[in-house]
């Protein structure tokens, strides 16, 4: 269309009423039938279903459709507009699909909600494991002594549990987060690269191990589900209708994603920049900020998307900013001579943007997705840009 259809909204997307169209999410098809479980981060790589028949089913349901209206044709009838969210592993790519999600409100399921609590569960046992056996790993002591048996009792639970805790073990996670102790090795959390929502979700135990809880939009926000596969999500807003992919970030996972290159109008690119001190899990040697870019560049020459507008996300800037006082960004950058915060992510952005060099189109955010203001502007503005030049 060349311009905004007629009656949309002159401020951002998020001002304009959204007309949903469809929604489909969660590791579901565009039939609405499941692709495959989100495992835990225990499990990666495993789970019975067949990929290639997941990947075919993706095509079917977005190869587009040889009798649809195309453009030129009345407003509601134009292509769909196809987006790709690409990024490592925890870089921020499911939570700006939810950000996208809540910004057109499309409602979760109870079925996602019930999917998700279990996460959340297994997550703060995770956390709370890590921040004792740090603390014992440290030599350090609880100022209250009975803390000792309660950190025995969260060393014995299986870390493989997804559901509520008994009260026993509530009460030892309760009494273990509120010691100073815990406090104290909890602000050192760089060291350890705990997972930031670890406060999050502790501080609010008691609501969350009650049998009715549900979580919010924001609790989804906070928590971490590992993208299995490909999930997608179709939304409408301006007269116009998006199918926004969502892939994966490890490496098996990364393999899929050339499956995908047809046909996409616009690439969301995430790139976790606290990672500078990280390496893969996979492999334990590769930096995770060096593997982001080389992602970044491979992206950026990719043939195909060589007219395929790049939105990069350089994410996690609050994580950022926190750690750059414990790791010096000089250790693990040498070329770095900077002083300041703003101007470690001036650095770090040249770094990105010189990764994409001779792509002809891509935009460049400093982000926190879990944000939802915040990111709802930049959302705004994004969309805005897409529906001009499409
Ligand atoms: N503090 C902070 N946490 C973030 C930010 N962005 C994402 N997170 C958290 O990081 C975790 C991982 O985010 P996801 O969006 O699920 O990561 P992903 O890129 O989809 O990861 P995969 O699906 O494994 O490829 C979640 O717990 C988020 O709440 C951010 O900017 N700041
Ligand atoms: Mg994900």
């Amino acid at each position: 269309m060349g311009s905004v259809c007629s009656g949309a909204s002159k401020g951002t997307v998020a001002d304009a009423t959204p007309a949903i169209s469809a929604q489909k999410e969660g590791n579901v098809n565009a039939n609405g039938s499941p692709l495959q479980p989100s495992r835990p981060p225990s499990q990666h790589g495993t789970g019975a279903v067949d990929e290639n028949a997941v990947i075919q089913d993706i095509q079917r349901a977005v190869t587009p459709n040889p009798h649809a209206s195309t453009k030129g044709d009345d407003e509601e009838n134009y292509q769909i507009i196809r987006l790709l969210l690409l990024g490592a592993v925890e870089s921020g790519k499911t939570t700006i699909l939810e950000q996208i999600r809540i910004m057109f409100k499309q409602h979760f399921t109870e079925a996602e909600l019930f999917h998700r609590k279990a996460f959340i569960y297994n997550t703060i046992l995770r956390n709370v494991r890590t921040l004792v056996s740090r603390t014992r790993q440290m030599g350090l002591l609880y100022v209250n002594t009975q803390n000792e048996s309660g950190a025995d009792l969260i060393l014995a639970q299986d870390e493989t549990q997804y559901g509520h805790f008994t009260p026993e073990v509530e009460k030892a996670i309760i009494s273990i987060w509120a010691d100073k102790t815990t406090q104290h090795v909890y602000s050192k959390r760089s060291e350890i690269n705990l997972n930031d929502s670890t406060k999050y979700f502790l501080d609010n135990l008691e609501k969350i191990n009650k049998m009715d809880f549900r979580p919010t939009s924001n609790d989804l926000i906070m928590s971490y589900v590992p993208t299995v596969g490909i999930q997608n999500i179709i939304f409408s807003t301006n007269h116009r209708s998006f199918q926004l992919f969502d892939m994966g970030g490890q490496r098996i996972d990364r393999r899929k994603w050339a499956t995908m290159y047809d046909g996409i109008d616009a690439i969301f690119f995430c790139l976790a920049i606290s990672e500078y001190n990280q390496l893969m899990d996979e492999d334990g040697i590769t930096n995770r900020l060096s593997d982001s870019m080389s992602l970044l560049e491979k992206i950026a020459q990719e043939p195909k998307f060589q007219t395929t507008p790049i939105f990069l996300f350089l994410n996690e800037v609050d994580v950022f900013r926190e750690k750059l006082t414990v790791f010096p960004l000089s250790n693990h950058l040498p070329e770095y001579e900077g002083k300041s915060v703003e101007e470690a992510l001036d650095f770090i952005e040249e770094l990105a943007t010189s990764r994409m060099e001779g792509h002809q189109k891509n935009y460049v955010y400093r982000t926190i997705a879990i944000e939802t203001q915040s990111m709802s502007k930049i959302l705004g503005e994004i969309f805005q840009i897409i529906l001009k030049n499409n």
